[in-house]
């Protein structure tokens, strides 16, 4: 069976909170095999973006689709069901379970079992359980978890945790990953490995990565092209080393953080 991947689609995409625009009028095609960084001082409208994708706000005008379904609307399970999978700023674990379990409960959530029957083990949870357990094995030896699998999720440093989250939204087998500022609150040790992470999910993980994330270094060291983001309008979207010169990403970011552009060597060609 050959699965659609086509782009996700975001056309002209404004959200209004009372007199406060947080997007206006967003255009943006995020590919199939990409990583999509999206960057933006506070407030520019990031995180709207991405609930706006996954159904936790409903955008004021404008259109989300992929392979032709209108995902503007959809509640968040159905978003999650055509193939959307995210984390959060957050993370959303559930501590007093292993690595394994909580990677667990997102194929349980894929397959419908909800917590309770996935905790308790009963049912078709229950049968399909070895089945289950032989596709998380993979999961883990991609984002480095192996050894750490069966260790209390609440015993590992955040960086783990965060990883352990991004585990988790793998197991929902998504073919678009977004990730809520996965850098935050992390060492930098973490950090370069989140970098190799990133390009693993994309080259081997058979699905898309839309980034946000405050470290602008590591979305541009990672990403194939970068959305910038600044007062609810996207002022471009490109490649790290074009977006990292222009004149008006600069003007967003200056007085807010003057060494956030200063990258590390970038293809310019
Ligand atoms: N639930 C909400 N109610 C009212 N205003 C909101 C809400 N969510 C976001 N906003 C406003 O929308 C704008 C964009 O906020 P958003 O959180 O999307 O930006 P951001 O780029 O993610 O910022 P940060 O980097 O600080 O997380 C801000 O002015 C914010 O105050």
């Amino acid at each position: 069976m050959t699965v659609d991947r086509g782009p996700l689609v975001i056309e002209d995409l404004a959200l209004q909170f009372g007199g406060v625009a947080a997007l206006r009028n967003v255009s943006v095609t995020h590919e199939p095999d990409e990583v999509l960084g999206v960057i933006g001082p506070n407030g520019a409208g990031k995180t709207s973006l991405i609930n706006c994708i996954t159904g936790i706000y409903r955008p004021t005008s404008g259109r989300i689709e992929r392979n032709g379904q209108r995902l503007d609307g959809l509640r968040p399970e159905a978003i999650v069901a055509t193939g959307i999978a995210r984390t959060f700023q957050h993370n959303q674990l559930c501590g007093q379970l292993t690595v394994r379990e909580n990677v667990l409960l997102g194929c349980h959530r894929r397959l419908g079992y909800g917590m309770v029957k996935a905790a308790l083990r009963i049912g078709p949870a229950w049968r399909a359980e070895s089945r289950l357990r032989a596709e998380v094995g993979p999961i883990l030896e991609l984002l480095g978890l192996a050894d750490i699998a069966d260790d209390r999720a609440d015993s590992l440093p955040y960086g783990l945790q965060k990883r352990t989250e991004m585990a988790r939204a793998l197991a929902l087998r998504p073919q678009v990953l977004l990730l809520d500022e996965p850098a935050a609150g992390t060492s930098d040790e973490d950090r370069e490995s989140l970098v190799a992470i990133i390009r693993r999910i994309r080259d081997h993980g058979s699905c898309s990565v839309l980034l946000i994330e405050h470290d602008v270094r590591m979305v541009m060291e990672v990403s194939d092209r970068v959305a910038v983001l600044d007062w609810g309008e996207c002022l471009m979207v490109d490649r790290p080393a074009v977006v990292a010169a222009d004149e008006r990403v600069v003007a967003a970011y200056l007085g807010v953080d003057e060494d956030a552009l200063e990258l590390p060597d970038l293809e310019t060609s």
